[in-house]
Protein backbone atom coordinates (compact mmCIF):
# COMPACT_ATOMS: atom_id res chain seq x y z
CA UNK A 1 0.00 0.00 0.00
CA UNK A 2 2.14 3.27 -1.20
CA UNK A 3 2.44 5.11 2.19
CA UNK A 4 -0.30 8.24 2.29
CA UNK A 5 1.98 11.14 2.52
CA UNK A 6 1.10 12.16 6.70
CA UNK A 7 -1.14 15.59 6.48
CA UNK A 8 1.90 17.70 8.62
CA UNK A 9 4.23 16.97 5.31
CA UNK A 10 1.84 18.14 2.63
CA UNK A 11 2.14 21.83 1.57
CA UNK A 12 -1.06 24.09 1.24
CA UNK A 13 -2.90 22.72 -2.39
CA UNK A 14 -4.25 26.14 -4.21
CA UNK A 15 -8.13 25.83 -5.73
CA UNK A 16 -6.46 26.03 -9.27
CA UNK A 17 -3.78 23.18 -8.44
CA UNK A 18 -6.46 20.70 -7.94
CA UNK A 19 -9.10 21.11 -10.42
CA UNK A 20 -6.11 20.69 -12.71
CA UNK A 21 -5.52 17.48 -11.12
CA UNK A 22 -9.08 17.01 -11.04
CA UNK A 23 -9.43 17.74 -14.79
CA UNK A 24 -6.70 15.92 -15.94
CA UNK A 25 -8.01 12.68 -14.37
CA UNK A 26 -11.13 13.61 -15.81
CA UNK A 27 -9.19 13.74 -19.39
CA UNK A 28 -7.59 10.67 -18.80
CA UNK A 29 -10.31 8.37 -17.89
CA UNK A 30 -11.70 10.08 -21.77
CA UNK A 31 -8.67 8.69 -23.03
CA UNK A 32 -7.09 11.86 -24.37
CA UNK A 33 -3.46 13.21 -23.78
CA UNK A 34 -2.20 15.54 -20.97
CA UNK A 35 0.56 17.63 -20.54
CA UNK A 36 2.07 17.12 -17.32
CA UNK A 37 5.41 19.58 -16.61
CA UNK A 38 7.71 19.00 -13.57
CA UNK A 39 9.82 21.15 -11.13
CA UNK A 40 12.37 21.99 -13.71
CA UNK A 41 9.92 23.65 -16.23
CA UNK A 42 10.31 20.69 -19.17
CA UNK A 43 7.11 19.83 -20.27
CA UNK A 44 5.64 16.49 -22.17
CA UNK A 45 2.46 14.25 -22.60
CA UNK A 46 1.22 11.05 -21.48
CA UNK A 47 -2.10 8.98 -21.46
CA UNK A 48 -3.52 5.93 -20.22
CA UNK A 49 -2.10 2.78 -21.40
CA UNK A 50 -5.94 1.64 -21.12
CA UNK A 51 -7.01 3.70 -23.88
CA UNK A 52 -4.29 3.66 -25.76
CA UNK A 53 -5.20 2.99 -29.46
CA UNK A 54 -3.10 2.68 -32.25
CA UNK A 55 -3.04 6.12 -32.80
CA UNK A 56 -2.16 7.21 -29.55
CA UNK A 57 1.32 6.44 -29.21
CA UNK A 58 1.95 8.31 -32.54
CA UNK A 59 -0.04 11.36 -31.75
CA UNK A 60 1.94 11.42 -28.83
CA UNK A 61 5.16 11.16 -31.25
CA UNK A 62 3.97 13.73 -33.22
CA UNK A 63 3.04 15.89 -30.43
CA UNK A 64 6.70 16.01 -28.86
CA UNK A 65 8.93 14.67 -31.44
CA UNK A 66 10.19 12.06 -29.06
CA UNK A 67 9.18 8.57 -28.72
CA UNK A 68 7.16 7.57 -25.92
CA UNK A 69 7.90 4.90 -22.99
CA UNK A 70 5.62 2.74 -21.26
CA UNK A 71 5.52 3.76 -17.95
CA UNK A 72 4.51 1.52 -14.84
CA UNK A 73 4.48 0.24 -11.04
CA UNK A 74 7.48 -1.19 -10.25
CA UNK A 75 5.12 -4.27 -8.64
CA UNK A 76 4.20 -4.48 -12.86
CA UNK A 77 7.66 -4.29 -13.58
CA UNK A 78 8.85 -6.91 -10.43
CA UNK A 79 5.59 -9.56 -11.50
CA UNK A 80 7.39 -9.07 -15.86
CA UNK A 81 10.66 -9.68 -14.17
CA UNK A 82 12.37 -6.52 -15.39
CA UNK A 83 13.22 -5.33 -11.85
CA UNK A 84 14.07 -6.60 -8.36
CA UNK A 85 11.95 -5.89 -5.28
CA UNK A 86 11.55 -1.98 -4.88
CA UNK A 87 8.99 0.76 -5.07
CA UNK A 88 8.03 3.81 -7.38
CA UNK A 89 7.51 3.76 -11.35
CA UNK A 90 9.69 1.87 -14.16
CA UNK A 91 9.87 3.25 -17.38
CA UNK A 92 10.10 0.53 -20.27
CA UNK A 93 11.50 1.53 -23.67
CA UNK A 94 13.05 -0.35 -26.96
CA UNK A 95 15.46 0.98 -29.23
CA UNK A 96 12.70 2.10 -31.99
CA UNK A 97 9.36 3.16 -30.84
CA UNK A 98 7.11 0.63 -28.66
CA UNK A 99 4.12 -0.15 -30.44
CA UNK A 100 0.33 0.43 -29.00
CA UNK A 101 -0.03 -3.39 -28.83
CA UNK A 102 3.59 -4.25 -27.06
CA UNK A 103 2.47 -1.39 -24.50
CA UNK A 104 -0.93 -2.95 -23.63
CA UNK A 105 0.94 -6.39 -23.15
CA UNK A 106 3.50 -5.16 -21.07
CA UNK A 107 0.60 -3.45 -19.18
CA UNK A 108 -2.56 -5.35 -18.87
CA UNK A 109 -2.17 -9.14 -17.71
CA UNK A 110 -5.67 -9.59 -19.68
CA UNK A 111 -3.75 -8.37 -23.48
CA UNK A 112 -1.29 -11.41 -24.16
CA UNK A 113 -0.69 -13.44 -20.75
CA UNK A 114 1.83 -14.99 -22.72
CA UNK A 115 4.10 -12.94 -21.16
CA UNK A 116 6.87 -12.73 -23.72
CA UNK A 117 9.16 -9.42 -23.77
CA UNK A 118 9.80 -7.48 -27.10
CA UNK A 119 13.38 -7.86 -28.56
CA UNK A 120 15.78 -4.80 -26.57
CA UNK A 121 13.02 -4.03 -23.66
CA UNK A 122 15.19 -1.70 -21.40
CA UNK A 123 13.15 -1.06 -17.57
CA UNK A 124 14.84 1.93 -16.27
CA UNK A 125 13.50 3.27 -12.55
CA UNK A 126 12.36 6.48 -12.14
CA UNK A 127 12.78 9.47 -9.86
CA UNK A 128 9.30 10.28 -7.86
CA UNK A 129 9.21 13.61 -8.87
CA UNK A 130 9.53 12.33 -13.06
CA UNK A 131 6.87 13.00 -15.36
CA UNK A 132 6.24 9.06 -15.76
CA UNK A 133 5.55 8.41 -12.31
CA UNK A 134 2.96 11.24 -12.22
CA UNK A 135 1.50 9.83 -15.01
CA UNK A 136 1.24 6.44 -12.91
CA UNK A 137 -0.01 8.37 -10.61
CA UNK A 138 -2.77 9.94 -12.49
CA UNK A 139 -3.98 6.76 -13.57
CA UNK A 140 -3.91 5.15 -10.36
CA UNK A 141 -6.01 8.53 -8.92
CA UNK A 142 -8.10 7.78 -12.34
CA UNK A 143 -8.63 4.23 -11.18
CA UNK A 144 -7.71 2.60 -14.47
CA UNK A 145 -4.96 0.64 -14.62
CA UNK A 146 -1.70 1.99 -12.99
CA UNK A 147 0.20 2.47 -16.62
CA UNK A 148 0.61 5.51 -19.11
CA UNK A 149 2.44 6.04 -22.36
CA UNK A 150 4.68 9.47 -21.85
CA UNK A 151 7.02 11.58 -24.03
CA UNK A 152 8.59 14.18 -23.05
CA UNK A 153 8.25 17.10 -25.32
CA UNK A 154 12.29 18.15 -25.66
CA UNK A 155 12.48 20.91 -28.05
CA UNK A 156 9.35 23.11 -27.03
CA UNK A 157 10.11 26.75 -26.58
CA UNK A 158 8.53 28.65 -24.22
CA UNK A 159 6.89 28.17 -21.35
CA UNK A 160 4.82 24.71 -20.24
CA UNK A 161 1.40 26.33 -20.37
CA UNK A 162 2.12 27.48 -24.05
CA UNK A 163 3.29 24.38 -25.11
CA UNK A 164 0.26 23.05 -23.48
CA UNK A 165 -1.57 25.24 -25.24
CA UNK A 166 -0.57 25.16 -28.59
CA UNK A 167 -1.53 21.49 -28.48
CA UNK A 168 -4.66 22.18 -26.91
CA UNK A 169 -3.89 19.86 -24.03
CA UNK A 170 -4.95 20.38 -20.06
CA UNK A 171 -1.53 20.96 -17.89
CA UNK A 172 -0.93 19.83 -14.75
CA UNK A 173 2.25 19.96 -12.44
CA UNK A 174 3.74 16.32 -11.30
CA UNK A 175 3.95 18.13 -8.43
CA UNK A 176 0.36 18.67 -7.52
CA UNK A 177 -0.57 14.97 -9.04
CA UNK A 178 2.13 13.88 -6.15
CA UNK A 179 0.06 16.49 -3.73
CA UNK A 180 -3.53 16.03 -4.92
CA UNK A 181 -4.41 12.38 -3.00
CA UNK A 182 -3.73 14.43 1.01
CA UNK A 183 -5.57 17.13 0.01
CA UNK A 184 -8.60 15.86 -1.56
CA UNK A 185 -8.59 13.32 1.60
CA UNK A 186 -8.14 15.98 4.32
CA UNK A 187 -10.85 18.37 2.89
CA UNK A 188 -13.81 16.04 3.69
CA UNK A 189 -17.08 18.36 4.18
CA UNK A 190 -20.12 17.09 5.84
CA UNK A 191 -22.89 17.37 3.45
CA UNK A 192 -25.82 15.70 4.29
CA UNK A 193 -27.41 13.54 6.99
CA UNK A 194 -30.85 11.85 7.71
CA UNK A 195 -32.47 9.75 10.23
CA UNK A 196 -32.89 6.12 8.36
CA UNK A 197 -33.96 3.48 10.70
CA UNK A 198 -32.16 -0.38 9.50
CA UNK A 199 -33.79 -3.64 10.61
CA UNK A 200 -32.26 -4.69 13.84
CA UNK A 201 -30.82 -0.56 14.44
CA UNK A 202 -33.57 1.53 13.82
CA UNK A 203 -32.32 4.44 15.75
CA UNK A 204 -29.67 5.51 12.75
CA UNK A 205 -28.70 7.96 10.79
CA UNK A 206 -26.58 8.35 7.71
CA UNK A 207 -23.93 11.38 7.15
CA UNK A 208 -22.26 12.02 3.82
CA UNK A 209 -18.60 13.32 3.59
CA UNK A 210 -17.59 14.57 0.39
CA UNK A 211 -14.54 15.31 -0.47
CA UNK A 212 -13.50 18.87 -2.21
CA UNK A 213 -12.74 17.26 -5.69
CA UNK A 214 -16.46 16.32 -5.79
CA UNK A 215 -15.45 12.54 -6.18
CA UNK A 216 -17.08 10.13 -4.16
CA UNK A 217 -19.01 10.87 -0.71
CA UNK A 218 -17.83 8.26 2.17
CA UNK A 219 -20.67 7.96 4.82
CA UNK A 220 -20.72 7.43 8.31
CA UNK A 221 -23.62 5.25 9.55
CA UNK A 222 -24.57 5.77 13.59
CA UNK A 223 -26.34 3.97 15.45
CA UNK A 224 -27.65 5.10 18.80
CA UNK A 225 -26.03 8.46 20.43
CA UNK A 226 -22.69 7.18 21.01
CA UNK A 227 -20.83 9.72 23.23
CA UNK A 228 -18.53 12.29 21.46
CA UNK A 229 -15.02 12.13 23.46
CA UNK A 230 -15.49 8.88 24.71
CA UNK A 231 -13.83 5.55 22.50
CA UNK A 232 -16.26 4.36 20.05
CA UNK A 233 -17.38 1.19 19.06
CA UNK A 234 -16.03 1.46 15.17
CA UNK A 235 -15.75 -0.60 11.92
CA UNK A 236 -14.21 0.76 9.14
CA UNK A 237 -15.62 -1.29 6.08
CA UNK A 238 -14.61 -0.63 2.83
CA UNK A 239 -17.07 -0.74 -0.19
CA UNK A 240 -17.86 -3.85 -1.84
CA UNK A 241 -20.39 -3.29 -4.49
CA UNK A 242 -20.30 -7.26 -4.70
CA UNK A 243 -20.12 -8.21 -1.15
CA UNK A 244 -21.93 -5.69 0.23
CA UNK A 245 -25.32 -5.56 -2.55
CA UNK A 246 -25.28 -8.61 -4.31
CA UNK A 247 -24.36 -10.86 -1.67
CA UNK A 248 -20.80 -12.07 -3.36
CA UNK A 249 -19.75 -15.63 -1.96
CA UNK A 250 -16.10 -14.59 -3.57
CA UNK A 251 -15.43 -12.46 0.09
CA UNK A 252 -16.76 -12.08 3.46
CA UNK A 253 -18.01 -8.27 3.14
CA UNK A 254 -21.52 -8.54 3.00
CA UNK A 255 -21.63 -11.05 6.08
CA UNK A 256 -19.26 -7.96 7.52
CA UNK A 257 -21.29 -5.12 6.85
CA UNK A 258 -24.71 -6.23 7.99
CA UNK A 259 -22.83 -8.32 11.14
CA UNK A 260 -21.59 -4.89 12.04
CA UNK A 261 -24.64 -3.12 12.18
CA UNK A 262 -26.27 -5.41 14.57
CA UNK A 263 -22.77 -5.64 16.81
CA UNK A 264 -23.06 -2.27 17.41
CA UNK A 265 -27.01 -2.11 17.71
CA UNK A 266 -26.65 -4.87 20.48
CA UNK A 267 -23.90 -3.19 21.98
CA UNK A 268 -26.20 0.23 22.04
CA UNK A 269 -23.90 2.90 20.06
CA UNK A 270 -21.35 3.09 17.43
CA UNK A 271 -20.21 4.11 14.43
CA UNK A 272 -19.94 2.08 10.84
CA UNK A 273 -17.29 4.25 8.51
CA UNK A 274 -18.70 3.09 4.66
CA UNK A 275 -15.34 4.10 3.17
CA UNK A 276 -15.49 4.59 -0.72
CA UNK A 277 -12.39 1.91 -1.83
CA UNK A 278 -13.56 -0.60 -3.56
CA UNK A 279 -11.18 -3.45 -4.47
CA UNK A 280 -8.67 -2.54 -1.74
CA UNK A 281 -8.54 0.66 -3.14
CA UNK A 282 -8.12 -0.13 -7.08
CA UNK A 283 -11.97 0.44 -8.26
CA UNK A 284 -14.76 -1.93 -9.37
CA UNK A 285 -13.54 -2.27 -13.13
CA UNK A 286 -9.87 -3.74 -11.85
CA UNK A 287 -11.27 -5.63 -9.16
CA UNK A 288 -13.36 -7.74 -11.92
CA UNK A 289 -9.79 -7.78 -13.87
CA UNK A 290 -8.59 -9.19 -10.48
CA UNK A 291 -11.01 -12.13 -10.23
CA UNK A 292 -9.99 -13.13 -13.64
CA UNK A 293 -6.61 -13.37 -13.05
CA UNK A 294 -7.24 -15.30 -9.55
CA UNK A 295 -9.64 -18.01 -11.70
CA UNK A 296 -6.94 -18.05 -13.53
CA UNK A 297 -5.13 -19.94 -10.30
CA UNK A 298 -3.36 -16.61 -8.67
CA UNK A 299 -4.55 -15.24 -4.87
CA UNK A 300 -5.98 -11.99 -4.32
CA UNK A 301 -2.63 -10.67 -3.25
CA UNK A 302 -0.84 -11.84 -6.26
CA UNK A 303 -3.87 -10.50 -8.37
CA UNK A 304 -3.30 -7.39 -7.45
CA UNK A 305 0.26 -7.18 -7.99
CA UNK A 306 -0.07 -8.86 -11.56
CA UNK A 307 -2.25 -5.71 -12.37
CA UNK A 308 0.44 -3.62 -11.04
CA UNK A 309 -1.17 -2.39 -7.94
CA UNK A 310 -0.06 -3.15 -4.14
CA UNK A 311 -1.77 -5.23 -2.32
CA UNK A 312 -3.69 -2.95 -0.78
CA UNK A 313 -4.13 0.68 -2.28
CA UNK A 314 -5.67 2.07 0.36
CA UNK A 315 -5.26 5.02 2.50
CA UNK A 316 -6.91 5.67 6.00
CA UNK A 317 -7.02 9.53 6.42
CA UNK A 318 -10.68 9.40 5.00
CA UNK A 319 -11.71 8.40 8.02
CA UNK A 320 -10.11 9.31 10.63
CA UNK A 321 -10.86 12.62 8.86
CA UNK A 322 -14.55 11.19 9.47
CA UNK A 323 -14.12 10.11 13.27
CA UNK A 324 -12.76 13.55 14.25
CA UNK A 325 -14.96 15.59 12.52
CA UNK A 326 -17.62 13.25 14.34
CA UNK A 327 -16.18 14.06 17.31
CA UNK A 328 -14.14 11.14 18.04
CA UNK A 329 -10.43 10.61 18.53
CA UNK A 330 -10.37 7.03 20.15
CA UNK A 331 -11.91 3.78 18.83
CA UNK A 332 -12.93 0.02 19.82
CA UNK A 333 -12.17 -1.10 16.21
CA UNK A 334 -13.88 -4.33 14.70
CA UNK A 335 -11.32 -5.40 12.56
CA UNK A 336 -9.27 -8.73 11.69
CA UNK A 337 -6.58 -6.85 9.71
CA UNK A 338 -3.34 -5.03 11.28
CA UNK A 339 -2.92 -2.84 8.61
CA UNK A 340 -5.94 -0.74 9.80
CA UNK A 341 -4.73 -0.54 13.61
CA UNK A 342 -1.92 0.52 12.42
CA UNK A 343 -2.55 3.26 9.78
CA UNK A 344 -5.56 4.28 11.81
CA UNK A 345 -3.20 5.12 14.75
CA UNK A 346 -0.44 6.84 12.04
CA UNK A 347 -3.06 9.22 10.79
CA UNK A 348 -3.88 10.41 14.94
CA UNK A 349 -6.71 7.99 15.94
CA UNK A 350 -6.10 6.02 18.80
CA UNK A 351 -7.55 2.46 18.83
CA UNK A 352 -7.81 1.30 22.44
CA UNK A 353 -9.20 -2.22 21.72
CA UNK A 354 -9.51 -4.70 18.26
CA UNK A 355 -12.84 -6.40 18.60
CA UNK A 356 -12.10 -8.96 16.29
CA UNK A 357 -15.16 -9.29 13.24
CA UNK A 358 -14.65 -13.05 11.91
CA UNK A 359 -17.45 -14.96 9.88
CA UNK A 360 -17.40 -18.80 8.90
CA UNK A 361 -16.13 -19.51 5.11
CA UNK A 362 -18.96 -20.06 2.76
CA UNK A 363 -17.43 -22.62 0.36
CA UNK A 364 -16.25 -20.11 -1.92
CA UNK A 365 -14.54 -17.64 -0.39
CA UNK A 366 -11.93 -20.31 1.81
CA UNK A 367 -9.08 -19.31 -0.25
CA UNK A 368 -9.39 -15.13 0.06
CA UNK A 369 -9.96 -15.48 3.76
CA UNK A 370 -7.09 -17.84 3.78
CA UNK A 371 -4.99 -15.60 1.99
CA UNK A 372 -5.54 -12.51 4.06
CA UNK A 373 -4.60 -14.94 7.21
CA UNK A 374 -1.24 -16.11 5.57
CA UNK A 375 -0.24 -12.72 3.55
CA UNK A 376 -2.27 -9.90 4.79
CA UNK A 377 -1.60 -10.80 8.55
CA UNK A 378 -5.40 -10.95 9.35
CA UNK A 379 -6.14 -12.29 12.87
CA UNK A 380 -8.95 -15.16 12.63
N1 LIG B 1 -8.51 -6.01 -5.06
C1 LIG B 1 -9.36 -6.87 -4.46
N2 LIG B 1 -10.20 -6.38 -3.50
C2 LIG B 1 -11.04 -7.27 -2.92
C3 LIG B 1 -11.09 -8.64 -3.25
N3 LIG B 1 -12.07 -9.22 -2.50
C4 LIG B 1 -12.59 -8.22 -1.71
N4 LIG B 1 -11.95 -7.07 -1.99
C5 LIG B 1 -12.11 -5.75 -1.39
O1 LIG B 1 -11.52 -5.80 -0.11
C6 LIG B 1 -12.12 -4.84 0.70
C7 LIG B 1 -12.49 -5.52 2.01
O2 LIG B 1 -12.58 -4.49 2.88
P1 LIG B 1 -12.88 -4.66 4.48
O3 LIG B 1 -13.77 -5.84 4.69
O4 LIG B 1 -13.31 -3.32 4.96
O5 LIG B 1 -11.50 -4.87 5.16
P2 LIG B 1 -10.50 -6.03 5.30
O6 LIG B 1 -9.19 -5.52 4.80
O7 LIG B 1 -11.05 -7.27 4.69
O8 LIG B 1 -10.33 -6.24 6.90
P3 LIG B 1 -11.46 -6.44 8.01
O9 LIG B 1 -11.65 -5.10 8.67
O10 LIG B 1 -10.91 -7.46 8.94
O11 LIG B 1 -12.70 -6.90 7.29
C8 LIG B 1 -13.31 -4.27 -0.08
O12 LIG B 1 -12.96 -3.03 -0.67
C9 LIG B 1 -13.52 -5.31 -1.17
O13 LIG B 1 -14.05 -4.76 -2.39
C10 LIG B 1 -10.19 -9.11 -4.25
O14 LIG B 1 -10.12 -10.30 -4.57
N5 LIG B 1 -9.35 -8.19 -4.82
ZN1 LIG C 1 -15.97 -8.08 -0.75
Amino acid sequence: MPDATPLEAAMPMDEAAMRAVDRALAAMRRGEAVAIETADGSVGAAVSVESVAIDAVQRLMQLTGASPVLAVTRRRAMVLKLMEEGTGVVALSLPRCLTADEAHALADPEHRPDGNMPDGLTATAMDPGSRETAAVDLARLARLLPAAIVAPAPGHAGSAAAWAAEHDLLLVRARDIADYRVHVVRTLRRVAEARVPLSGAENTSIAAFRPIDGGPEHLAIIVGNPVEGEPVLARLHSECFTGDLLGSLRCDCGQQLRGAIAEIARHGSGVLLYLAQEGRGIGLVNKLRAYRIQDRGFDTVDANEILGFEADERVYLPAAEMLRQLGFNAVRLMTNNPEKLRQLARCGIEVVERVPHIFPANGHNEGYLRTKAERSGHMF
